[in-house]
C-alpha cells in the first residue's frame, strides 16, 4: 500500500478497496502495512492520531466480519490516555479483537521515540486456531524479541513495516533469518511509496517459508494484494528433525 502522508480518509478508503480485493481471491488473513492511517506524521499526532483508536477498531472489526476474514491490522498511529502510540490491532472473521499491541521497539533515527511512547506488551494471537504473533517494523532487530513471541508454539510471524529502501537488503535478511530460527512462517508487509522528507518506501514484500526460502518477493514499488499459501504442516517435521526450541540452554542467555 502506498500511505498518503497525513492523509486519513484517503488510506481507510485505500485499505477498504485493497481488502476488497484480498477477499475476491479467497484469502484467510489480510496483513497491513505499518502506520497506513497517516503515515509518519509524528508532529502532527495531536490531531491526527486515532483516539483510543475507535476510528480503526471499528473500521477493521467492520471488515473483518463482513468479508469473513482475518485482518492482521497493520499499525495504526493511536492517542491512549495523554501518549500516543503505533498500535497494531488483530481482528477474527467474526469481526472480534485478538489483540492490541503498541510497538516496543522506537525507531530513534526517524524521532519515533521523541513522539511516540513504546509498548510494554507481547503480541500473541491465534487465528482459526493456528498461534501466530506480530512485531513491527524496527522490532525485527531484536531476535530475542521474536524469539520471546515464538518460543511457545507460534507457527507464523506477521511482520508490518515501513522499511525505507537503503536498507531493504538487511529487511531480507533478517527477515530469513527470523524464519529459520524460530522455524516459522514470515509474513512481512512494506508499504511503498514516498515519505514527507523524501524517504522512499520500495515495498519488497516478503512471505519466507520455515526453512528460509522465499514464498512470495513482492516485486518493488508495486502496491497491491498478493497472496501465498502456507504448508502449515510441514512445521511439525522441521521442528520435530531439529528441535532448536528444545535444545535451548536458557540457564547461559541474558
Ligand atoms: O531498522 C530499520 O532499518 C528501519 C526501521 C524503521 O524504519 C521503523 O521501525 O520504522
Amino acid at each position: 500500500m502506498d500511505v498518503k502522508y497525513a492523509q486519513a480518509d484517503a488510506n481507510y478508503e485505500r485499505v477498504t478497496q485493497l481488502v476488497e480485493m484480498a477477499v475476491a481471491a479467497k484469502t484467510d488473513v489480510i496483513v497491513l502495512p505499518e502506520m497506513w492511517n497517516v503515515g509518519y506524521a509524528l508532529d502532527k499526532l495531536d490531531v491526527l492520531a486515532d483516539k483510543g483508536g475507535i476510528r480503526t477498531k471499528a473500521f477493521l472489526a467492520d471488515l473483518a466480519r463482513r468479508f469473513h476474514v482475518n485482518i492482521v491490522g497493520g499499525s495504526v498511529a493511536t492517542a491512549k490516555e495523554s501518549s500516543y502510540y503505533n498500535t497494531s490491532y488483530v481482528f477474527n472473521r467474526d469481526g472480534e479483537i485478538c489483540s492490541e499491541y503498541d510497538k516496543v521497539h522506537l525507531f530513534g533515527l526517524m524521532h519515533e521515540d521523541k513522539w511516540i511512547t513504546a509498548g510494554t506488551k507481547q503480541n500473541k494471537f491465534a487465528l482459526d486456531g493456528i498461534l501466530a504473533a506480530g512485531v513491527i517494523c524496527y522490532d525485527i532487530r531484536f531476535p530475542e524479541w521474536e524469539r520471546t513471541l515464538m518460543s511457545e508454539g507460534a507457527e507464523i510471524l506477521f511482520v508490518s513495516a515501513q522499511w525505507p529502501v537503503e536498507r531493504i537488503e538487511q529487511w531480507e535478511v533478517m527477515l530469513r533469518a527470523r524464519a529459520i530460527e524460530n522455524q516459522a512462517f514470515v509474513v512481512a508487509v512494506n508499504r511503498i511509496g514516498e515519505g514527507p522528507a523524501g524517504e522512499h518506501f520500495s515495498g519488497h514484500s516478503l512471505v519466507i517459508d520455515p526453512l528460509g526460502n522465499l514464498l512470495l518477493r513482492v516485486p518493488d514499488d508495486k502496491e497491491g494484494c498478493f497472496n501465498v499459501d502456507l504448508n502449515l504442516a510441514s512445521i511439525e517435521k522441521i521442528r520435530g528433525e531439529i528441535p532448536v526450541f528444545s535444545d535451548r540452554k536458557t540457564n547461559l542467555y541474558h
